[in-house]
């Protein structure tokens, strides 16, 4: 239908309309131009269920035509996509037509414009603005438009809306929907033929699950829920269709007559009242008082959208938006239609979630432990709100797997609050002028002489940078390292470490602890007090139990819990530099990773030292009350004491003394303080017992005290 080269120029053509560039041309040249490239969009939403344009943006170009033509009545043609609905008509199913039209909706996007349309319905209705004008609200379901017709209780046909007037008739796969009942006891509110409307739909998890089964089968993945359920509609065999596990909401009737062929819906008062009898004659429809709400404040209406709208990521079903309708049936007939949409209802979109755009660069940023992470930038665009213009693509096989080149026409997309991802680049689109995004083996960001390789682990998606003689990666680890996990400076955010390092006084995690306050005092926007606050917060810090400071380390693997292993089996953070890859191995849930990474680590003699300095500056980096496992022991003799062991013991070894007391509920500490509890003295006890008699608030036991108490 399209060429590929038409494609690109409508395509670029959309792009500059959308950028607001002054398109000087008069009016009359504007108008098919806009027709023309509505109707391709049409075309790729509708027919090949691959739009190219978010609907925000196609919405913008809608809007531009709309108010062109509302200057210049003159140039409206019957033809013009205001005039009529998109056509998904596909040509491989019978047509058939609609009693009564089925149309689009109006947009609106903020509570502004719900008021603007309660304004104009109430005009049209010839009402008081201030007047209570009832209204219905319901999820504004994203999938495929179906309409079913039942006489005498019996499903005899289902159709797709088509162009709006002629439709495709797919009975054979809305059979095959379960929440279509084959029979509904229509015939009890009078209704002999009816025409009921909704929204075929797949659940997301369903979707989700669907998409896992084809990955495992090789089979291409579907794009989105959408398409997957418009497709689905238009199956060739019903066992497909059935297949994608569709449902259909029902949100209204279309026409309804009784036996003798007058319309039998009118009587039936409001929509509200039409979609309780839905619900009550089987229909899966928005339910009463949670989907759907009725009120008559046009502000109320808006507030349940704007609650939709936050729950809409956790809705097992996709929604566009919201739908407010006038809910007295007799109303809606007196607001009446346009050829587009009926007046007496609007759509309530919520923020764009897609939106395509150009690839321009790829940059790389490198992590605390070295990992590249390659960055896409982009052509800014409006995403959910905010202007993007960079998105991660995570590593060298996303790009790979999606085939991501330089100067591709890429889909974005922002679920809920989830950073943007790409979903795929527009290959039609490409004109061959895109370049391949090669990957660096070395270093992208080491700006030095050397080369530095990456490197990549077995089992690894991520290249990492195994010394980055930049510095990049030291930022990266002094971020981490004041960062909430880890050492948790309260007041130092990402933002300062990068000012301090601008400013040189931070080149490693030691710098932490010695940063010149008085320079800090006299930086814009600091001052004395605020200089106090993070000197305060440091100072804290230097009391935090050790894991932190293991955590804070940024040791490749080595996370949070691992660290915590770690702290209670050391008296000294140094004490780690003596032991083999083994010793790691005998802690339970240390595994070879971590032994590997934490033994290299503590081999360097340049972490050695730094971590000799950390102490210096009086950082703690022993064990603490805090380090102490958190599964304790609750019963034993020596439960919640801190004891020492001092003097050479007959019976066990050091170690395994230590390990029948912590069996016992103790905690070892290896300094005598006002803290200690127990002093447990074997042969040629030294200074430690007499500084402990000193303090006088130490119990003393002997070997065989100890043992008779901690029990055999
Ligand atoms: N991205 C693109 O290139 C592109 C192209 C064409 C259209 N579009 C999108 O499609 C829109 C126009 O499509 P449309 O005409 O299908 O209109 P629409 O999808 O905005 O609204 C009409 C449809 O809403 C559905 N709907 C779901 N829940 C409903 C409910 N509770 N009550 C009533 N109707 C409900 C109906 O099936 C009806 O057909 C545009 O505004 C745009 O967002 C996008
Ligand atoms: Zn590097």
């Amino acid at each position: 239908m399209y060429g590929k080269e038409q494609q690109r120029q409508l395509y670029a053509r959309s792009k500059e309309y959308l950028d607001g560039q002054e398109l000087p041309l008069p009016a009359a040249e504007q108008l098919p131009e806009l027709r023309e490239l509505l109707r391709y969009h049409e075309w790729r939403y509708y027919v090949e269920d691959d739009p190219v344009l978010s609907d925000y943006e196609y919405d913008q170009l809608y809007k531009r035509l709309e108010a062109l033509e509302a200057e210049h009545p003159e140039l409206v043609t019957a033809d013009s996509p205001t005039q009529r609905v998109g056509s998904d008509l596909t040509g491989n199913f019978a047509s058939v037509p609609h009693l009564v039209p089925m149309l689009s909706l109006g947009n609106s996007y903020n509570a502004d414009d719900l008021r603007e349309f309660d304004r104009q319905v109430k005009r049209m209705l010839n009402m008081d603005e201030d007047s209570d004008l009832a209204y219905a609200v319901e999820p504004k379901y994203d999938g495929g438009t179906i309409a079913l017709v039942y006489e005498n209780d019996r499903l005899v046909r289902a159709a797709t809306r088509g162009n709006g007037v002629y439709g495709e008739e797919i009975t054979h796969n809305a059979r095959v929907i379960r929440s279509v009942p084959l029979t509904a006891a229509f015939s009890r509110f009078g209704l002999h033929r009816v025409e009921v409307r909704g929204e075929v739909i797949i659940r997301k998890d369903r979707f989700e699950e669907l998409n896992a089964r084809r990955a495992a089968a090789g089979l291409p993945l579907f794009a989105n829920p959408r398409n997957t359920a418009t497709g689905g509609l238009r199956m060739k065999s019903p066992g497909e269709a059935a297949e994608r596990q569709l449902e259909a909401f029902i949100y209204s009737f279309g026409y309804g007559t009784d036996a003798e062929g007058n319309d039998a819906v009118q009587a039936l008062g409001t929509h509200t009242h039409a979609l309780d009898i839905l619900t009550e004659l089987g229909f899966k429809v928005p339910a009463a008082g949670d989907e759907r709400t009725r009120t008559s404040e046009i502000g109320a209406a808006a507030d349940f959208c704007r609650a939709w709208e936050e729950r809409r990521a956790a809705y097992p079903y996709e929604i566009d938006g919201m739908v407010v309708k006038v809910d007295d049936l007799a109303l809606q007939e007196r607001a009446g239609y346009t050829s587009h949409h009926p007046r007496w209802a609007i759509a309530y979109k919520f923020a764009a979630r897609q939106a395509t755009t150009t690839l321009l660069n790829v940059e790389y940023q490198v992590g605390k432990i070295g990992t590249i992470t390659p960055v896409a930038k982009t052509e800014p665009v409006a995403l959910a709100g905010v202007m993007i213009s960079s998105v991660s693509l995570h590593n060298e096989d996303f790009i790979r797997e999606k085939d991501l080149r330089l100067g591709d026409q890429v889909l974005l997309e922002r679920a809920g609050d989830v950073i943007p991802y790409i979903v795929k680049p527009l290959e039609e689109l490409r004109d061959g002028s895109e370049t391949p995004i090669v990957w660096p083996v070395t270093c992208p960001i080491n700006t030095t002489e050397e080369e530095v390789p990456l490197v990549r682990e077995a089992g690894e998606a991520a290249w990492r940078c195994p010394v980055c003689v930049c510095g990049a990666q030291n930022l990266q680890r002094i971020i981490f390292h004041v960062s909430k996990v880890a050492m948790d400076i309260d007041g130092m955010g990402r933002r300062y470490v990068e000012q301090f390092y601008e400013l040189g006084w931070l080149r490693t995690i030691v710098d932490v602890y010695r940063l010149p306050y008085d320079e800090i005092a006299r930086l814009e926007g600091f001052g004395e007090r605020s200089a106090d606050n993070l000197r305060q917060s440091v100072e804290a810090a230097k009391q935090n139990p050790l894991w932190r400071l293991l955590h804070g380390l940024s040791i490749h693997h080595l996370g949070k819990k691992a660290s915590q292993l770690l702290a209670q089996h050391v008296d000294h953070v140094l004490d780690l530099a003596g032991w083999s890859e083994e010793q790691f191995l005998h802690i339970k849930d240390i595994g070879p990773t971590v032994a590997k990474n934490v033994a290299a680590y503590f081999a360097n003699p340049i972490h050695l030292e730094q971590l000799r300095e950390l102490e210096e500056l009086g950082v703690n980096v022993r064990p603490t009350e805090a380090d102490r496992p958190a599964a304790q022991v609750t019963e034993g003799p020596f439960v919640g004491k801190s004891m020492l062991f001092t003097g050479s013991l007959q019976q066990l070894s050091r170690k395994e003394a230590q390990e029948r007391a912590k069996a016992a509920g103790a905690r070892i500490v290896s300094a005598v303080s006002g803290k200690l509890d127990v002093l447990v003295v074997g042969e040629k006890p030294g200074s430690k017992l007499k500084k402990a008699e000193a303090l006088g608030t130490v119990r003393i036991l002997t070997e065989a005290e100890f043992l008779a108490l901690a029990g055999g």
